[in-house]
């Protein structure tokens, strides 16, 4: 019988299975960067006269600092060279990064699963410097995380997000790496849900409300907010109030 309804049934494709590690991404999912990251980018933009539209965005996001500037110069027309805007953005970030806060229901997911003992990473398309001057105001929440992977300076991720390498790597640099099947990763962007996807990973996608229906699709589940997150739908230990 069994059988027959897996072989009949659609909505028996298997969903929500048994989480043992987790992966965040950073920016727009645990950081209210993402909004930074438009301010800094419309400020450059500014200077030319030129929108740096949410279209552009979209395509920006989760993707290495190198893919980014090459796409939005392109795009708009700028004459930069990809390693003047980028001389430009780090003057920008180092400002805006100051105001970095944490999003609603962060810090909470955060302390309970590090409570529980599941292993947590993070893994974003940020650079080092970047990561430096967004978290160093949260250095004691972001203790918490091991591996945290920087996509943008780390030789092993070839290609970013929505390349599954990101994920892969996160993956083989836990202490004891799982089977991607288990793993549940977090992300607010349609590149990272398609990397997490690719690799083989549930997802729960935290979209900003102007990402359209048709790129929320490929997610397990997609959610307004982390505090709307019910760990137990995954299998993982259920908050203890
Ligand atoms: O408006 C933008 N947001 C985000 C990015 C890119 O996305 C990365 C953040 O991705 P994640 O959410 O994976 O941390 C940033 O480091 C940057 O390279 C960008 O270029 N433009
Ligand atoms: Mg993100």
């Amino acid at each position: 019988i069994l059988r027959c309804l897996w072989s009949t049934s659609t909505s028996l494709r298997p969903r929500n299975s048994h989480v043992t590690h987790v992966i965040f991404d950073m920016d727009g999912l645990l950081l209210n960067t993402e909004d930074l990251y438009t301010e800094a980018f419309q400020n450059i933009c500014s200077e030319y006269g030129k929108e740096y539209t949410w279209s552009i965005k979209m395509h920006c996001m989760g993707q290495k600092p190198d893919a980014s500037a090459k796409y939005t110069i392109d795009q708009l027309n700028l004459p930069l060279t990809t390693e003047q805007w980028k001389e430009k953005l780090g003057k920008q970030l180092n400002v805006v990064f100051s105001r970095s806060k944490l999003l609603p229901g962060a810090k909470k997911l955060v302390s309970h699963l590090k409570s529980k003992g599941i292993p947590i990473a993070i893994c974003s398309g940020s650079s080092k410097a970047a990561f430096v001057a967004k978290t160093s105001h949260h250095s004691e929440f972001f203790s918490q995380f091991d591996p945290i992977v920087l996509c943008g300076d780390d030789p092993e991720v070839k290609h970013g997000k929505p390349h599954p390498d990101a994920y892969n790597v996160t993956n083989s640099r836990f202490a004891f790496p799982p089977n991607p099947k288990t793993v549940l990763v977090f992300e607010d962007a349609p590149n990272g849900v398609i990397a997490g996807v690719e690799a083989g990973m549930q997802v729960v996608m935290v979209p900003d409300h102007r990402v359209p229906n048709t790129l929320t699709e490929k997610a397990t589940v997609a959610l307004k907010s982390l505090e709307d997150f019910k760990p137990e739908d995954f299998g993982l230990p259920a908050y203890d109030e």
